[in-house]
């Protein structure tokens, strides 16, 4: 298969992009994430720092997180680098976990879903 490589610039369909660093001969990388949506209200987003990993291949698996500057949560996305007809794209899985104020309300501090970036 052709080589799907995670430097660059990546979007992904909610208008969210992202810059993923050179990745070390250990697979670490850096980066920076500009989300275009949040559940916060009233807060200004900002740039948000990526650290991840990757896994050396043609097409690599990778996880990362955002520590978000903007709000107390983070959100750790895990996923694979693919080469299609279209070019590359990122497949991920990502949890947003938030600050509960209590364990009692921890049950509602984490959010699940999907989502697919492309490059810029
Ligand atoms: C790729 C994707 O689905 N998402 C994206 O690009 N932005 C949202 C979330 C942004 C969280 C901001 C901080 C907060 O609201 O607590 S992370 C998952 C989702």
């Amino acid at each position: 298969a052709e080589k799907c490589d995670l430097k660059g610039k990546w979007k992904n369909e909610l208008g969210s992009n992202m810059t993923i660093s050179e990745t070390d001969k250990n697979g670490y990388f850096l980066g920076s994430y500009l989300t275009a949506v949040t559940t916060h209200t009233n807060v200004e987003i900002k740039k948000s720092p990526i650290s991840g990993v990757m896994v050396h291949s043609s097409q690599p698996i990778f996880a990362f997180h955002v520590k978000w500057t903007f709000s107390d949560s983070i959100t750790t996305f895990t996923g694979q680098c693919f080469v299609d007809s279209s070019g590359e794209r990122l497949e991920t899985m990502w949890l947003l976990k938030a600050t509960a104020r209590s364990s009692d309300d921890n049950w509602a501090s984490t959010r699940v879903g999907s989502n697919v970036f492309r490059r810029l």
